[in-house]
């Protein structure tokens, strides 16, 4: 499949944009202000695949993310990309020695989680502002120099907006991760991409019939006899009442012709609802 344009979080210099540069450094790339401008970009043809975060190792599901995809858009995903991610407190030049009394961090609120430990040790006493993205923050604070505010942001951004990079790695956990998806109207190979795959997930989304007593140990025990390897189960709320939730299950391989569809059947007949999401290869950088 031909990809001419993909759309991303932006503004430029997002860990997004980071994601974007390593799976498809020669493409043609959009920044847009939102997750749900990214994904409405697809579905409108303005670009043919969105690349946006869902998972951090610190805080998460990007909620907003999935959210999206199943009660909005349902694109595909046909690709994952996973990133290591390095927070750095960034400000204007001009507060380069003073920027222990900074009056504001400006950033995503993801990223305001991931450095949370940080933030309540050394700046209790400031206020927070979150903003659509990381790479928002720092264009903000290059744009506005004369207020003491700070970006949690990455060395990109820093570069990108000018700023000077006051203190660096401040995620409270060493191991920090995100995983970006890539998504398309249709189920296509994503293929032209420069990396080698690191292996392939399918996702589910699974709904359990209502009220029906180990329902949940039976979706499982359906992979498990199978030995189909789950890499994450989650559950949303379907947010049609209290205790009404989805799941969403990646299996660590792509869909085949025996276990997975059969899996789907034995869940279709203890009357779960089954919807693939996406089968497709990952890459780990
Ligand atoms: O703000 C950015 O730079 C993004 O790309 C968004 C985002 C996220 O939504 O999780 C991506 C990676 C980091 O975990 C923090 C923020």
């Amino acid at each position: 499949m031909d990809i001419k344009k993909i759309g991303y979080l932006g503004p430029r210099a997002t860990f997004t944009a980071q994601a974007v540069t390593t799976l498809f450094p020669e493409k043609e790339s959009k920044p847009l202000v939102t997750i749900p401008a990214c994904i409405d970009a697809v579905v409108n043809g303005e670009v043919d695949v969105a690349v946006v975060p869902i998972e951090n190792t610190i805080e998460g599901s990007v909620n907003l993310t999935i959210d999206y995809l199943i009660h909005e858009q349902p694109l595909k995903i046909i690709g994952e990309v996973i990133i290591p991610i390095s927070q750095h407190l960034m400000v204007h030049p001009y507060h380069s020695s003073n920027w222990k009394e900074i009056e504001g961090v400006y950033s995503h609120p993801h990223a305001i989680a991931q450095c949370h430990k940080f933030l309540y040790d050394e700046f209790q006493h400031t206020h927070f502002e979150y903003t659509t993205s990381t790479a928002a923050a720092a264009k903000y604070i290059s744009e506005n120099p004369h207020q003491k505010f700070a970006a949690i942001a990455n060395e990109l951004a820093a570069k990108e907006y000018g700023l000077s990079i006051v203190k660096r790695d401040i995620h409270d956990f060493e191991n920090n991760h995100t995983r970006f998806v890539v998504l398309h109207k249709n189920f296509v190979e994503l293929d032209h991409v420069v990396k080698e795959s690191s292996g392939n997930k399918t996702t589910l989304m699974i709904t359990l019939p209502s009220d029906r007593a180990g329902a949940l140990h039976q979706v499982l025990s359906a992979f498990a006899w199978r030995k189909l390897n789950l890499s994450k189960i989650e559950s949303r709320p379907m947010k049609t009442g209290l205790g009404n939730y989805f799941f969403l299950i990646d299996i660590e391989q792509r869909m085949d012709d025996v276990l997975i569809p059969s899996t789907i059947a034995e869940l279709e007949a203890l009357e779960c609802g089954v919807k693939v999401l996406g089968s497709y290869p990952y890459f780990r950088i």
